[in-house]
């Protein structure tokens, strides 16, 4: 788990308070994270371009020029000239050795674009739009210097962003970087240690970056046990059944010691699901929404919810009249994708947005819906999904494009169901829920439009 933060100023300030280092030595180091990055892949006399803005981000990339001068052909732009104590510093040192502006002319082995990092403040215009246009246009390795330029703090960008192969940022994990959209534009994301080993350079964060290592599986240690010892889940049946079949066979994959469908008429499901028309006795945990419709009346969910178990809720129940009633209760983790969370927060009169704004503003919405409902588990959807509670945040980056098909979302509800049933934490089970649900999705070694619910819930037995 690594540290995200949404500005990392504090960050370098503290970097000179308290480790003595100035901001030169930092660049400096940027600088040759960078440099070491590009010696590694590239052979000596390869071509590179750095496109330099006029702040520090510019400064970094002409270091890089002056790190790189000698063994390989540097070329030089620098659209804006210097504005930064540290950027005139920087190019009256690349041009001491005979480096300067030219314009950008054929192509590069290495594009680096070094135009503007954490100081992008407001639109780009035609010159930086027409340099990235011709960089973006590149066949080279195209590398970002801090954040790809154009990348906002929100994690939005414009249709001119720098589409990076690799991201090397500086210091820290950035959230910015873990946006949705930024999945599609800083490939690789590599953080450059600025003088001190980052873990001193960082302090504690809200926002975490989940990675695989921090799945942590339901391997059973007790010999002596059976299947009572593993929970019981209870899936509400609705209309379309499928949902819940997949989100049962998901949920018996994950150890779940019973599965049980709960529907008003007998239904075919699977032989190894169990069918009831009431929440078992011994249930221990209910998941509800997926394909539910309008199978039940108002008072028949009522009853089948006149319990206190931890619930996992998806899909139809959103629209619900009685979600708002489901919000109190304590044991509750929300699955939402982005456009039943715009339904969820209109529901809450916590905003009234479209799709769209709720994405550029992922972020921000999930620590409103969070801080106003600190008991409840938040699961948004997404390329990135973001998983808060309270005051605590976590960004799973794990997921790839074969997840976005119907039926993923029901296995995602069934192996948190499954969590909850064996009975770990909301938040427990919502961080490896998630997490086993996208690291099944990259077992799938097939071509990855043909990922289908079950190939999914079959790799959840190997993980
Ligand atoms: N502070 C530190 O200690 C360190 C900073 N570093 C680098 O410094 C960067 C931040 O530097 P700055 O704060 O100078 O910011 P930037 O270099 O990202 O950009 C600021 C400059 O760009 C201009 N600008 C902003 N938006 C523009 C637009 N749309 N069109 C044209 N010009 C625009 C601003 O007027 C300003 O001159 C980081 O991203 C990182 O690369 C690194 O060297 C590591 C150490
Ligand atoms: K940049």
């Amino acid at each position: 788990m690594q540290n995200l933060y949404l500005d990392v100023s504090p960050l370098d300030q503290r970097g000179v308070t308290k480790f003595a280092l100035s901001e030169e030595v930092m660049m400096e180091h940027a600088a040759m994270a960078m440099a070491h990055l590009i010696r590694a892949r590239f052979n000596a006399n390869s071509s590179v371009l750095i496109v330099c803005g006029s702040g520090n981000n510019g400064a970094d990339g002409l270091a890089l020029a002056r790190l790189l001068e000698g063994d390989f052909h540097i070329s030089l732009h620098i659209p804006f000239g210097a504005s930064s104590p540290l950027a005139h510093l920087q190019r009256d040192r690349v041009e001491a050795l005979g480096l300067k502006h030219a314009p950008i002319e054929g192509d590069y082995d290495v594009i680096v674009d070094a135009l503007f990092g954490s100081g992008l403040n407001r639109p780009l215009g035609p010159t930086a739009i027409e340099a990235l246009i011709l960089m973006n246009g590149m066949s080279g390795l195209k590398i970002a210097c801090d954040v790809p330029s154009g990348l906002y703090a929100e994690g939005t960008f414009d249709t001119n962003v720098f589409y990076a192969d690799i991201t090397v940022t500086m210091g820290a994990y950035k959230r910015s970087l873990f946006s949705d959209g930024a999945k599609e534009v800083c490939g690789e994301i590599i953080v450059a240690d600025l003088g001190v080993h980052k873990k001193r350079y960082e302090t504690p964060s809200p926002w975490k970056l989940l990675e695989s290592q921090d799945l942590s599986l339901p391997n059973r240690i007790r010999a002596s046990s059976h299947k009572g010892s593993y929970g019981h889940l209870a899936v509400v049946c609705g209309e379309k059944a499928g949902a819940s079949v997949i989100a049962g066979s998901a949920a018996l994959r994950f150890g779940t010691g019973l599965v049980s469908l709960i529907s008003n008429e007998n239904v075919t499901i699977p032989y190894e699901l169990m069918q009831s028309h009431s929440i078992p006795s011994t249930a221990t945990a209910i998941a509800l929404g997926m394909g539910l419709g309008v199978e039940f009346c108002d008072d028949e969910l009522s009853s089948l919810l006149d319990n206190t178990l931890p619930l996992v809720l998806d899909a139809d129940i959103f629209y619900h009249p009685m979600f708002s009633k489901l919000l109190k209760r304590t044991s509750l983790v929300l699955t939402p994708h982005p456009k039943e969370f715009t339904q969820i927060l209109r529901l809450t009169g916590i905003a009234d947005i479209d799709v769209s704004a709720l994405q550029s503003n992922r972020f921000t919405y999930v620590e409103k819906f969070c801080s106003a409902y600190p008991n409840t588990v938040l699961v948004l959807k997404g390329s990135n999904v973001i998983i808060g509670q309270g005051e605590e945040f976590y960004i799973n980056p794990l997921g790839t494009v074969a997840l976005a098909k119907g039926g993923s979302g029901d296995v995602l509800s069934g192996l948190i169901g499954a969590l909850l049933a064996q009975g770990n934490t909301p938040l427990e089970a919502a961080i490896q829920g998630s997490l086993a649900h996208t690291l099944a999705a990259q077992k799938f070694d097939k071509n990855n439009y043909a990922l289908t619910p079950f190939d999914l819930i079959e790799r959840i037995t190997c993980l």
